[in-house]
């Protein structure tokens, strides 16, 4: 086993005794969106590659860089680029970072990515918050679950039906309100292929009758290892392009426009990120009620 607990604890061991950070929120950055993690204070950086059992982030605009760092008075830790499935990385090595937080402390994990609308009321640039997921890859048995289960972790058969939570949902709901965003904050279900390509338009087409409102490459096993442990999970997408359910459209999507779009909104999105992680106390305090 290349995650055991035990390689978990050592780079968990190796991060402690090198950060005075102790993050309760974890963000992971989507494609384009590294700058939601530049405004923190009391800034600290470490590189992937130099992380025992970390992988490399091989994709354009994922940094490959771990940021330890406040917002307002939130510790939070960052991760600038993620793993995919596509790089050739086996899940449990996707995933290995988000048992890292858990062990570090972390209590609410953010995890944020680039994604195509398949919704016909999605428009290029809004936010979607994630309400739900389908796991096509697991479907197909590419689970970051499967094989011997570490009770230590979490049980063999977690539940998913409330993988989003509700009330975290529902703050960043009233932060957008507040900030005026309500007009392009959505909710809907987020489905993840394995990619690397872009879909054909009768998979769009499936994927949509299946009741997927967008579509990407990433975030499900994340989500599925975090909700496993414990963690608290809020998911916000960002639709950076309109994937083409009819045979007449011309689009043509590749990772530049994804990314043009995503760095043009990532201001947008950070400002409901902070206001969120400012005011994240007010859920733990709905929790404990
Ligand atoms: O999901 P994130 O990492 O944001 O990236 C999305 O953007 C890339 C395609 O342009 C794919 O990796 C897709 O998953
Ligand atoms: O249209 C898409 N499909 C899959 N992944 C994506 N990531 C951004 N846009 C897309």
């Amino acid at each position: 086993i290349c995650c055991s607990f035990e390689h978990c604890k050592f780079t968990t061991e190796w991060l402690l005794s090198r950060t005075r950070h102790r993050p309760k929120i974890a963000v992971v950055c989507g494609s384009g969106l590294s700058l939601l993690a530049e405004s923190v204070s009391n800034k600290q950086v470490f590189r992937y590659e130099d992380i025992p059992n970390f992988s490399v982030s091989t994709v354009p605009s994922h940094d490959g860089h771990l940021v330890f760092g406040n917002v307002k008075d939130k510790s939070c830790v960052f991760m600038q680029g993620r793993f995919h499935l596509y790089e050739g990385y086996s899940l449990c090595k996707v995933t290995f970072p988000v048992r890292i937080f858990k062990l570090m402390g972390v209590e609410t994990i953010i995890v944020t990515n680039a994604s195509g609308g398949l919704c016909q009321d999605f428009k290029v640039g809004d936010i979607m918050i994630i309400k739900d997921h389908i796991n096509l890859p697991g479907f197909a048995g590419q689970h970051p679950l499967c094989g011997p289960n570490d009770e230590r972790f979490g049980i063999r058969f977690p539940c998913m039906s409330d993988a989003y939570s509700k009330e975290l949902r529902k703050l960043v709901l009233n932060i957008s309100a507040e900030l005026g965003y309500s007009n392009f904050v959505r909710e809907g279900v987020y489905c993840m292929v394995s990619g690397p390509n872009f879909e054909t338009i009768a998979e769009a087409r499936m994927l949509h009758i299946l009741g997927s409102d967008s579509v990407g490459m990433s975030t499900v096993p994340e989500v599925t290892v975090a909700k496993h442990c414990g963690l608290r999970v809020l998911g916000l997408s960002l639709i950076t392009n309109k994937v083409s359910l009819d045979y007449s459209r011309e689009e043509k999507v590749n990772h530049e426009e994804v990314l043009h779009i995503s760095k043009m909104r990532a201001e947008m999105l950070q400002k409901v990120l902070n206001t969120f992680i400012a005011r994240s106390h007010q859920v733990e305090a709905i929790n404990s009620n």
